[in-house]
């Protein structure tokens, strides 16, 4: 069988137990473990400019090679020029709130799209060193929208596929990106793109028939900017096994702690990357109201919030964070006692293995981003609660994730008080409903693994016809 190539600009740690910047590298690094294959994407270092002169067309640095099991990753240094631009600039500060419908938030500079353009271009160049032409090319997420019109620049017919782990929005919402015609003509080089909803492939259809005089053919097939693709949906998944034996390590050191801070009280508990994106604000102010009209829940409760910092050098990433400070002090010095502290604000990461036991133990998963792709983080709380008296997990609606975990209680995360009340639902709620929601999140997690989705992912990218994927 053909050889899977994965490329993503974030790759996982190589050493088991650091805790995994996000849910991409995570899913990845699960799915990939289980079939091999060949990894290439950002190291996470940068190098000074120096190292590369600025116009160079050469890659730069030959990539790091490692071994971690079945995966042979290759890792590449982005210079501070390229991490700028590309990273820091058109990736985070364009495409990430534009995709997640912040707008308000989103930035352009032409120059940061061209150093976007140029590490796709580099990305293509170490790639097109290490692939056959019989290798399947498996590209993830926003970063690389460009890659496989590098690819093509140099010839490569191999088939290449994307799949978008975040939102794709609304027309109306791309169209505020100057180059989004640019930047869909080199998308659709790509041969297949995968979507977490049919929300997102449907926005993207639309995109193409709107904006770029594309046509959907009756057998699915989009016909835009002279190539011929094919879409479809795919949402990640977890493997639920897997995390359920990570759950019940009862006895892990971090989890007696916790137990002996909150003396029986119920705990509500929420984790992410320190992220605009993810509700925290609407979130504390939720909390903040539930505390404020619920008197009878006061030393009863505790929420801890587990939010590492992100993309700390993202100007709106330094502003979240100068906010829920000063919000989680303004909470607790507004309820807390001398024996109970409400809100547990914790600034760190934890390595997945830890945070399974916790979730465990938490009777709530406040799970409330404004929008988000999938959220794996729903998944694992769900995925480790005790069948026979679960824990309730509350999802925003604009969760990837709430498309298929529609028995958790759905909230609107821009209502404070729609919030306060599920979370008081969720603490009363009886354990025959909390059972009967929790099996029917099982039910369709077990269906949508994490195996089906790299399977049916890669099985479509290997079935395409080859006068799809080499059209161009
Ligand atoms: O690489 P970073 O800049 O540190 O950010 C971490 C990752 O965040 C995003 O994750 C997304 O993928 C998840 C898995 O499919 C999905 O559940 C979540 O909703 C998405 O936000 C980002 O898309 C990744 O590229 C980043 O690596
Ligand atoms: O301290 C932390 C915080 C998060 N995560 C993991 O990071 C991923 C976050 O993925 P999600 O899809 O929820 O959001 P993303 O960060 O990718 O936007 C999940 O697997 C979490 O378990 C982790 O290992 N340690």
């Amino acid at each position: 069988m053909s050889r899977l190539v994965v490329v993503s600009n974030r790759v996982a740690p190589i050493n088991e137990g650091e805790a995994t910047a996000g849910g991409l590298a995570a899913g990845v690094m699960d799915a990939l473990r289980h079939s091999g294959g060949l990894w290439f994407g950002w190291s996470g270092q940068t190098v000074p400019d120096a190292v590369v002169p600025p116009d160079s067309l050469a890659p730069g640095l030959p990539p790091a090679v490692a071994r971690s099991g079945p995966v042979t990753l290759y890792t590449t240094d982005l210079t501070q020029r390229d991490y700028n631009d590309y990273y820091r600039g058109f990736a985070n500060g364009t495409l990430w709130p534009t995709l997640h419908y912040q707008t308000g938030l989103a930035r352009f500079e032409r120059r940061e799209f061209e150093g976007y353009r140029r590490v796709n271009r580099h990305f293509a160049r170490h790639l097109a060193a290490l692939v056959t032409p019989g290798d399947v090319i498996w590209a993830h997420d926003y970063h690389l929208m460009g890659l496989a019109a590098g690819l093509r620049e140099l010839g490569l017919r191999n088939r290449i596929g994307l799949f978008l782990h975040i939102p794709f929005p609304a027309p109306a919402v791309l169209t505020t990106i100057p180059v989004h015609a640019e930047l869909m003509r080199a998308l659709c080089q790509y041969d297949l793109i995968g979507f977490q909803t049919e929300a997102d492939r449907r926005a993207f259809a639309d995109y193409l028939r709107q904006e770029a005089e594309g046509q959907e053919l009756p057998d699915g097939t989009l016909q835009a900017f002279g190539r011929s693709l094919r879409t479809g949906v795919y949402p990640i998944g977890v493997d639920v096994d897997a995390l359920r034996a990570e759950a019940a390590l009862a006895d892990a050191p971090h989890l007696t702690a916790l137990r002996a801070g909150l003396g029986g009280r119920a705990l509500v508990m929420s984790v992410e990357r320190l992220d605009y994106s993810k509700g925290l604000r609407q979130r504390f102010a939720a909390y903040e109201r539930f505390l404020a009209e619920q008197p009878d829940w006061h030393r009863r409760v505790e929420y801890l919030q587990i939010a590492p910092p992100s993309r700390s050098d993202v100007e709106a990433y330094q502003a979240i964070r100068r906010e829920l400070e000063g919000e989680a002090g303004r909470i607790n010095g507004r309820f807390a006692e001398l024996d109970w502290t409400p809100l547990r604000y914790l600034n760190r990461s934890f390595p997945r293995r830890q945070l399974m036991p916790l979730y465990a133990a938490a009777q709530v998963g406040l799970v409330t981003p404004l929008r988000d792709g999938m959220n794996l983080v729903a998944k694992e709380y769900a995925a480790a609660q005790n069948p026979e008296d679960p824990g309730v997990l509350v999802l925003s609606q604009f969760a990837g994730a709430a498309r298929e975990l529609d028995a958790a209680l759905l909230v609107n995360p821009h209502d404070e008080a729609g919030m306060a009340m599920a979370l008081k639902q969720a603490l009363g709620m009886a354990v025959e409903e909390r059972r009967e929601r929790h099996a029917a999140m099982l039910r369709v997690m077990r269906h949508n693994s994490l195996e089906r989705w790299r399977d049916r992912f890669v099985g479509d990218l290997r079935q395409l016809p080859s006068l799809v994927a080499s059209t161009g």
